[in-house]
């Protein structure tokens, strides 16, 4: 079983020395000059220096950045190896607005036991593994493990050979460390404007979930990024010159459709006290009866999931309650490695938007936290196997994305991709574009909602860090070595993210926000002198409602137009946004959820007008149903039989065909109308309930 080391493997690395060095905090600074992630033989004649070292097949001109042999995979074609080269840091930041750099790439192996001394894969010395006792002939022979991990940028299969990335784990690493190494960098990135996605990949029971959300003894990378982001913000508004909103969206994808984790099952978990292990490590039961939702392409941020659920948060124990009751509603199940086991991908999406108090500009950045359900073999619960397909499906989709990004994407002049929906209009091409525009290639986004999902983070709009969770035994290293591949090849994924741009809200949004907030400061001082003249002994000599409105015009406090105007503005583009699903070709029907989210958003006042207008309205069909039912009875006075025409109009039968025809244009703009009015019925439902007093005409008629 223990198999002596080639020489090759034991050969000096020969990538550069600052290859070599530690990963400071921040992956601006990190060294990665070194982009084989994986040494054999082929490596012997690179020169030592990372900066420098071209394959033997490279023909390219030289630049900044590059790859060569880009269509090798070190696996498949031993031999071959791609050498990028580089003639600065691989991660860093340019005049702090841009990060330049690649996918940092992360390997935790799962600790094969909880006592370390049994368990050699992440120790540092002895460089080998120690042999244990084969579990599977009852300990009467020894088994070693073909992995060992050399420091802590190296793990070494002893057949296969060396894998090197930013940072290799020890085994019986915390969730601390993970974090600190991984996720706590990411979200300084986050408040300064970036967006930043992490996410965890591996096969089942590698130990994703325990990374990405802990357990009641250790908190994962989401409690802790959750706790320092919070820290921050608070911090950061101390001064009192920002102020920061963050708002949590939880989705999964399971067999292929996308579910919002935050809709379902919403009342009932609210009611139910969340317990700590709920909170950190929240598989719960699937209740599975939330809708599926449907992706569109969006100017703004490349990919928008309709109808996802908004929930904004004050607190860190706000936001992670979120995420316990999103957490009950993910699909588990057992299977062959793991007794609870995510049978969907999960995806925790953060959005911060900080707001300069004085200039009224605001930026807005999204942490994702992806919790990838994990590679599996076949196994015999039907079940499951569905369920393993679509995963598989799914991770083989994010495997060819990253790997067509990884070997052909990384352009002449070294800057991969950026097909981000600032700089190229349109980010779902699903094309990578070079700097001069040309496409060099197809990337298939769309072959999978997780890609689709992934597909702004991966083009360019977002930094990426990516924790690949391994299982060391014996018995899983196909899977292992399936993992490590995927990771070498997002080693190369070249990113060149800018931060979010600045938003400046004094001439839109930001007036908007100040004419609403001035609206429902109005409506609490019109509730507040309804409910005093209610109090009052004769009512009736009191002011009423219309003069209270007349009040506070006077006042000169607002101008209702205006704000009315605002109001039918935001309604107007609202409109537009439902034009332009109607254009994508994923769109759905506007969901009675989208339609209360509206109302919910119309200003008080708007809704006022819709219902006066639609009394207007109501009015209308009466006079028209009095009218119509005069003509009938002046057709049916003219065709009684012996009437004489003339003692009624005098123009005979050509009156009553015309009062006919007149008639049929009555009858279908009653119809018309009745059909408005159940539109505003619908619309305005969740509007009329919550203001009682303005809709006397709901009663049924
Ligand atoms: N680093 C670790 N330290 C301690 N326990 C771990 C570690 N990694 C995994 N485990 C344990 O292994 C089991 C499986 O881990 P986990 O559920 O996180 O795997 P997973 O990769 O999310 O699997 P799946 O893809 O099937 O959901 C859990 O009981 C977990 O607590």
């Amino acid at each position: 079983m223990i198999q002596k080391m080639s020489p090759s493997l034991r050969r000096p690395s020969t990538r550069s020395s600052s290859g070599s060095s530690n990963i400071p905090h921040s992956p601006s600074v990190r060294s990665t000059s070194s982009f084989s992630n994986v040494r054999t033989n082929s490596i012997r004649n690179a020169s030592n220096s990372g900066s420098k070292s071209v394959s033997a097949s490279s023909t390219r001109s030289s630049s900044p950045l590059r790859s060569v042999s880009a269509k090798s995979d070190p696996f498949l074609h031993p031999g071959k190896i791609r050498v990028r080269r580089s003639n600065s840091t691989n991660n860093c930041l340019r005049k702090n607005d841009t990060y330049t750099g690649s996918i940092t790439v992360t390997i935790r192996p799962k600790p094969r036991s909880t006592v370390a001394s049994h368990d050699n894969v992440g120790l540092k010395s002895p460089r080998y593994s120690q042999p244990r006792p084969n579990p599977q002939n009852g300990g009467n022979t020894f088994v070693r493990d073909p992995w060992f991990i050399t420091n802590d940028k190296t793990i070494i299969h002893e057949e296969i050979g060396e894998f090197e990335f930013d940072h290799v784990f020890a085994s019986h690493c915390t969730n601390l460390e993970v974090y600190e190494r991984t996720s706590k960098p990411m979200i300084d990135k986050l408040l300064v404007g970036f967006n930043a996605t992490i996410f965890a990949y591996g096969m089942t029971g590698s130990g994703k979930t325990f990374t990405m959300s802990g357990n009641e003894q250790e908190l994962g990378l989401i409690p802790l990024s959750v706790s320092y982001l919070f820290s921050n913000v608070m911090e950061l508004s101390m001064n009192g010159d920002k102020k920061f909103d963050v708002i949590i969206s939880y989705l999964e994808i399971y067999n292929e459709r996308i579910y919002d984790l935050l809709e379902s099952g919403l009342e009932e978990s609210l009611s139910r006290p969340s317990t700590p292990s709920r909170l950190y490590m929240g598989k719960g039961n699937s209740n599975g009866l939330s809708a599926e939702l449907k992706i569109r392409d969006d100017t703004q941020y490349g990919v928008k999931v309709i109808g996802l659920t908004e929930r904004r948060c004050e607190s860190s124990e706000e936001l992670l309650k979120w995420i316990a009751i999103g957490d009950k509603s993910r699909k588990i199940g057992e299977t062959d490695y793991n007794a609870r086991s995510s049978r969907s991908h999960a995806i925790v999406l953060i959005r911060l938007t900080s707001t300069d108090l004085e200039s009224g500009t605001s930026r807005s950045s999204t942490l994702s936290l992806c919790d990838l359900a994990g590679s599996e073999r076949a196994t015999g619960q039907q079940e499951r196997r569905k369920e393993g397909s679509f995963i598989n499906k799914s991770l083989l989709a994010l495997g060819t994305v990253i790997s067509k990004l990884s070997a052909d994407k990384i352009n002449p002049t070294g800057s991969n991709i950026p097909t981000t929906p600032t700089n190229t209009g349109s980010s779902n091409s699903g094309t990578a574009t070079s700097n001069n525009n040309i496409p060099n290639n197809h990337i298939p986004y769309r072959d999978s909602k997780l890609t689709r999902l992934l597909q702004p983070a991966l083009s360019g709009d977002s930094i990426v860090t990516t924790i690949c969770t391994v299982d060391t035994r014996n018995d899983a290293a196909t899977e292992t070595i399936n993992t490590l591949r995927f990771a070498s090849r997002a080693k190369n994924v070249a990113l060149h993210v800018s931060k979010k741009s600045i938003i400046n809200n004094g001439n839109n949004d930001g007036e908007k926000d100040r004419t609403i907030e001035m609206l429902r400061r109005q409506l609490e001082d019109q509730r507040r002198l309804i409910s005093d003249l209610k109090g009052r002994p004769s009512p009736g000599e009191g002011p009423s409602q219309f003069s209270s409105d007349s009040n506070i015009k006077n006042n000169g406090a607002v101008d209702p137009n205006l704000a009315l105007m605002k109001a039918e503005n935001r309604i107007l583009k609202y409109k537009l946004e439902n034009c332009e699903k109607l254009l994508d070709k994923d769109v759905v029907d506007l969901q009675d959820s989208e339609i209360i989210e509206i109302v919910e958003m119309l200003p008080f006042e708007v809704g006022t007008l819709l219902e006066t207008k639609f009394q207007g309205l109501e009015s209308q069909i009466r006079q028209y149903r009095k009218y119509t039912q005069k003509l009938e009875d002046k057709i049916m006075t003219l065709e009684k039989p012996g009437h004489t025409t003339t003692s009624l109009t005098g123009c005979g039968d050509t009156e009553a065909a015309e009062l006919r025809k007149m008639l049929e244009r009555k009858d279908k703009m009653i119809e018309a109308l009745q059909s408005a009015k159940r539109l505003r019925d619908r619309a305005l439902k969740p509007l009329t309930n919550a203001h009682q007093p303005l809709a006397p005409y709901c009663e049924k008629r």
